[in-house]
Formats: structure tokens, sequence, C-alpha cells
């Protein structure tokens, strides 16, 4: 076996020295790789500002030299001063202190420094219009007084737009504006360049990038072809020039193996197969058992159906749970398993619904959360245990206090301790830090003994009486995931399902499901992440211990009528809704279940509004039978039609202009 297996770090290592030799055998490599990470994002294609915040927050926006920007065309800019050794100051201070009209202190995008020029990034396209967040009369004014300001304190404003971008004039335009102006370019050399790029970590970054692309090219085993189509379908810019640099990057490493004379796990497999297919080894077995099938790889897949067809015609069984596949990372392909029969051929079924290990309390959770993503086979798992209270907690991390989550490890700990001293209990994080501070915290109280710290990765096929789940902040290292930027890695992996964060859903399910008594969930009712603020929701029926989350949970389901109550959600003849808790004594009655978000929400004239602030969704109703108003194409274009229209023995006409 390679060292590569044995020690990733040098594996890291080589990939890291390949990229330096690769980068300083020509310097037009170095710089594509600077315009191909990281990758372009259209600002204009963004729609919310919450959603470009979220944007700017999971992708580090990093130049050349090491200052953090607001933009990914700022991050051009600077790039380009960099390169062409223009010294430049980010959001320096201007020469005059004034206020200009909008009210705030003014800092022109870059300064360039020793001169009296400024240059501002506009965000407009020709026509003028910005980011759809962005108010566009607005944006203009403020463009107009930047300009007057510029004029009244005599210094040189030097514009570039959003448009150049999209016609890839943005840096050619720049290059001309400051030469115009007598700006000295003294392009820094590679050697220099290569120097900052190490010490400013950015070459440490690419090598993680290079790191998992060349995993997923041996799992897939794609070559350059596949590699160009993927890239091409997942619309990644540049897809050309990513596929030469890969390509490269992986004959490489084959020749590396070749020159240590060893193989790596891939190789196992790709030979392993081979032998079979020119007749080196026969294989004997009747009986094939693959175990956990819902993670196996295209080269796994393709080693069994070898040894099926070599074989003396042996039977195949798999064992997998689609709502638990969560190795895409490595090669895991679902498909394989939803679409059996189309990908491996005809089979018969046998269901495994009931489980010896959790009770009716966590399998309910767990599994109304993991068929909310309705590609997930539909499942309903019958317990062996049965209790009669939810055994799913919600706590929160001590909101304000310093290490407030590793604290509250240790006091769920001690507690089941106390009252259960030879427990099995299990902390899961989504990331290694964060169980190893809980393992220190736990260690420094000494209430270490009987405790496991798994990864949610790791926990997978394990179990303990009870789990306490952490790490559910948001953003790039929470849970959900939201890391956005490895677009090139998502194009080379497996096709993924379209639910949105599906395989981290996954993932929480494996989690929640390996407690055998109860499952402890802690979050940060600060920010909540997307799951914490899912499993609020009380068809989850989870106990929320914790002020703060009841005060969340207060926001979303407090019955808008009356002091007391809280909405709940009923599921009736026809459908879920929401009643108030304190019964008919109160006048709202019912209330509607969110499209968007599944809060309640509360009938209002002409509309129905949801009650999670967060969400707020606005849904059409019909003034005269209260169904839900569509919006339907006629003869003289849109309009709103009751959906009562085309009930029968009830039918509304309603109608309104669009
Ligand atoms: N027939 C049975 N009677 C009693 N206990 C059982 C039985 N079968 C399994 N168990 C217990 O149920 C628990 C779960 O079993 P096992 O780990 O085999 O499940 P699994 O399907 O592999 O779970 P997962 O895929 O969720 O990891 C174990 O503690 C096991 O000992």
């Amino acid at each position: 076996m390679s060292i590569f297996v044995e020690d990733p770090l040098k594996l890291k290592q080589w990939v890291t020295d390949w990229l330096l030799n690769y980068l300083s055998e020509d310097i037009s490599r170095l710089v594509d790789f600077i315009s191909l990470t990281p990758e372009p994002v259209d600002p204009f294609s963004i729609k919310t500002q919450a959603e470009y915040e979220a944007y700017v927050r999971d992708n580090e926006l990093r130049t050349l030299n090491d200052e953090l920007v607001k933009g990914y065309q700022e991050l051009l800019i600077a790039n380009f001063l960099y390169l062409n050794g223009i010294p430049y100051t980010y959001e320096a201070r201007y020469v005059s202190k004034r206020r200009i009209e909008i009210g705030f202190d003014y800092k022109p995008d870059f300064h360039i420094d020793g001169t009296h020029i400024y240059i501002e990034h506009f965000g407009i396209d020709r026509a003028g219009g910005t980011r759809p967040d962005i108010d566009a009369h607005q944006y203009n004014e403020d463009i107009k007084s930047k300009r007057t300001l510029h004029i009244k304190c005599r210094t040189t404003l030097v514009e570039t737009f959003h448009y150049e971008w999209v016609e890839e004039t943005l840096t050619s335009g720049l290059e001309k504006k400051l030469k115009i102006l007598d700006v000295e370019f003294n392009p820094i050399n590679s050697e220099q360049l290569l120097e900052q790029l190490q010490s400013t970590g950015k070459i440490a970054n690419w090598s993680d990038l290079l790191l998992k692309a060349l995993s997923s090219i041996r799992v897939e085993r794609l070559d350059y072809d596949s590699m160009l189509a993927r890239f091409q379908r997942a619309n990644i810019s540049q897809p050309q020039k990513y596929t030469v640099l890969l390509n490269a990057l992986h004959e490489a490493y084959v020749q590396e193996l070749h020159e240590q004379n060893a193989i790596d796990f891939d190789d196992m497999i790709i030979r392993s197969i081979e032998a079979i297919d020119k007749g080196l080894f026969t294989p004997k077995w009747t009986y094939v058992l693959v175990d956990e099938f819902q993670d196996i790889s295209t080269a796994r897949m393709d080693l069994v159906k070898a040894i099926i067809k070599r074989g003396p015609t042996p039977s195949l069984t798999v064992v997998g749970d689609d709502w638990q596949s969560i190795y895409r990372f490595s090669g895991g392909k679902l498909e394989l398993t939803t679409r059996f029969d189309e990908l491996v051929g005809l089979y018969t079924e046998t269901k495994l619904q009931k489980t010896f290990r959790y009770n009716n309390s966590i399998a309910d959770t767990a599994g109304l959360f993991i068929m909310e993503n309705p590609e997930q086979y539909k499942k309903y798992i019958v317990t062996h245990t049965k209790v009669d209270s939810s055994q799913v907690y919600m706590l929160d991390d001590k909101v304000g206090v310093k290490d407030g989550l590793y604290q509250r490890v240790v006091e769920v700990v001690s507690k089941i301790k106390s009252v259960d001293s030879t427990a099995s209990i299990a902390v899961i994080g989504r990331y290694n830090y964060l169980l190893n501070e809980s393992k220190a915290a736990l260690v420094k109280n000494r209430l270490v003994e009987n405790v496991s710290l798994w990864s949610f990765h790791k926990s997978k096929g394990l179990e303990a009486d009870y789990c306490i789940l952490i790490g559910f902040s948001q953003g790039k290292l929470g849970f959900p995931n939201e890391n956005i930027d490895q677009a090139v890695i998502e194009a080379l992996l497996p096709a993924l399902d379209s639910y949105p964060h599906s395989e981290e859903r996954r993932l929480l399910y494996v989690g929640l499901t390996r407690a055998k008594k109860k499952s402890y969930i802690i979050g940060d009712p600060t920010s909540p992440s997307a799951f914490i603020n899912e499993l609020l929701a009380p068809k989850y029926e989870v106990n929320i211990h914790s002020k703060a989350f009841q005060e969340l949970y207060r926001k979303k389901f407090k019955c808008p009528n009356c002091e007391e109550g809280y909405l709940k959600l009923i599921n009736g003849k026809f459908g879920g809704f929401y009643a108030c808790s304190t019964g008919k004594g109160c006048r709202v009655g019912k209330a509607r279940v969110c499209t968007e978000c599944g809060a309640p929400s509360v009938d209002n004239r002409g509309s129905s509004d949801c009650n999670n602030q967060d969400c707020r969704h606005s849904m059409r109703i019909c003034e005269q039978c209260g169904r839900p108003m569509i919006l339907r194409n006629g003869k003289y274009g849109e309009f709103w039609g009751c959906s009562g229209y085309s009930t029968q023995d009830d039918q509304c006409k309603n109608t309104s202009k669009q």
C-alpha cells in the first residue's frame, strides 16, 4: 500500500509540492489559478439581502494581499492591482471627512497610494439596474453624489462597473483607465507571488480543494472527457481550465504511485475488477452479501458486478437504507439504491421496518424529519420499545456564556449519570473540533468514562443509550453545513437529489437514531441553524428545555388572538391545520399550514399570513369562500381564480385581477 494511504498528511504534502511545481513552471498557470478560486459568482443572481450576506459570510473573499473584501468583483480589482505592483489601500479614508447626503462616512473602494486617484466599483448594469435586493434609484443617486464629491475635493475618481465584468472587460478596462492617468505598473514576479500565496495560506487552501477533487476523480473513475462534461453540465465557469489542471494532477498522482510501486484503495478495487475480467481470478462464491449498500460507489459496484458475472451464477443480497446515505463525498452513489432495478436488474424486496434499538418517540421525530425530503422512500418504522412521551430534547448552549456549549454537554452527561450510572453515552458532533473540546471539558470534570465521542459520519452503525447532538450553528462550519464554495467538487461527485441539504438531513437522521433511550439536541438560539428552526415545529414533538428556544417557539406558534394559547398542528381528514391550544374559547379557530415553512399561517382579509417572523409568507385566499387563490392564465393575461372553481358540489367562481 502507498504511504499516502497510511499517512494522509503525506498525500497532502505531495499535492502541495505538485501544485507549487506546476504553478512555478508557467506564470500564466498562476494567473489562471487565481481566477479559478474562488469561483466566480454573479451578484445579480442573488435575490435577497439575506442571501447575499450568507454568500459573503460563507465564502471568505480574501485578496492576494490578504484583505477581506465585500464582493467577488472587488476581489478581482484588488488582485489586478496587486499583480501589477500598484500599491493600494482598500476602503481607505477619504480626503474629506464630510458625510455625503446619504449619511455615511465615505470610504471609496480603493485608493492608489500616494496619489489622488480613487477607484469605485459600481454594481450596475448598462441600464443602471442593480442587484435585486438593492434600491436602484437610490444607488444611482449615490453614484451621482460620489462623483460630485470627488469633483468638489479635486480627487480623481476611476469608475468600474458590474457590466464590465459581465462583458469581460473589467480588468482590461481598468488597465486602460489607469494608464491614461500615468499610474505606474510594476508586475510582480512569479517567485514573489508564490511566496505571498504560501504565506497567506492560499496554497494550503488550494491543496485542500485539489485533494478533494483527486479523491472524487478516483472514486468516480473520471477521465478528461467525463470531467469536462460534468463541469459543463454544472455550469462551472472556465470548465476547460479546471479540467486541464485536474487531469494533470491525476496523471501525476498515477505516475507517483507507479514510481512508489504501490497502490491505494481505489487501485485495489480497480485492479480486482481487472483481475476478474481477465480471468486471473475466478470467484467461487454462490452467495454475495453487501451491507451498507446505500453508500456503494461506482467502482465498488463494478467489482460486485464482475464477481457476479464471472462467478457460479451467485445470488446477490444487498442491505441498505436510503435514509442513511451519507458518504457521497467519498463516492457513495445513492442512485444505485433508489434506481436499483434500472441500474442493477430485477430483484425482490424485503422491508426491515422494525427497530429493536430506539423507541417510538425517536422513530417519529427522526422519520418525519427525513421524509420531509420527498425523494426519500416513505417508511413507517415500528419500534419494539414504546414510550408515552417525547424522548427528544432541545437544549440551548447557555446563550452568551463562554464555552457554554461544552458546559451544557458536561451538565447533561452529569445528569444522565446521576440517574443511570452505567448507561452508555455518546456525544455526536458535525466536526472534530467540537468533539475535542467536549472531550477536554468532560475529562476536566472527570466524566469521560462510558462516554464516546463520534462525528455524525462515524456514528453510522453505532449506538448508545443516550446521545447528545451538538454543533448546530449556521454557515460554513454549521449543521447543516452551508459551504457552497466548492461547486467544482460538487460537480465531480455523484449526483445529489435536489432537496436542500438532503445529505446533511440524512446525516442528522443517522445521529438522531443512534440513541436507545433519549436524544438531546444542543443548539444556539441566537443563530439557530435551519435544522433547529425546523425541529421547533410542533409536529416533531421535541421537548424544548430552554427558555431561549421557547421564546423562539413562542414567536412562531403563539396564537395571535388570545393570551394563553399556542397553535398546535392537527392532522385532519382533509390535511393538516393548526388549532389554538385553548380550544373553542379562542376566536382564531383554525390556522393554515404555511406552504413555505410549515408554521401556522393566520387568515386576514384576502390573505393568509405566516406567523413565523423569519418567513412572513403571504398566501392569497378567496374573500368569498376562504380557499387559496391560484394564479391562472386567461385570454386577457394572468388573473387570480379561486381554487374552488373545480370543486363540483361547492363551486366558487370568484376571480380578481393580477
Ligand atoms: N431480533 C432482535 N431482538 C432484540 N434486539 C435486537 C434484535 N435485532 C437487533 N436487535 C438489537 O437492535 C439494535 C440495532 O441493531 P442493528 O445494529 O443490527 O441495526 P441496524 O439495522 O444495523 O441499524 P442502523 O442501520 O440504524 O445502524 C442492536 O442493539 C441489536 O442488538
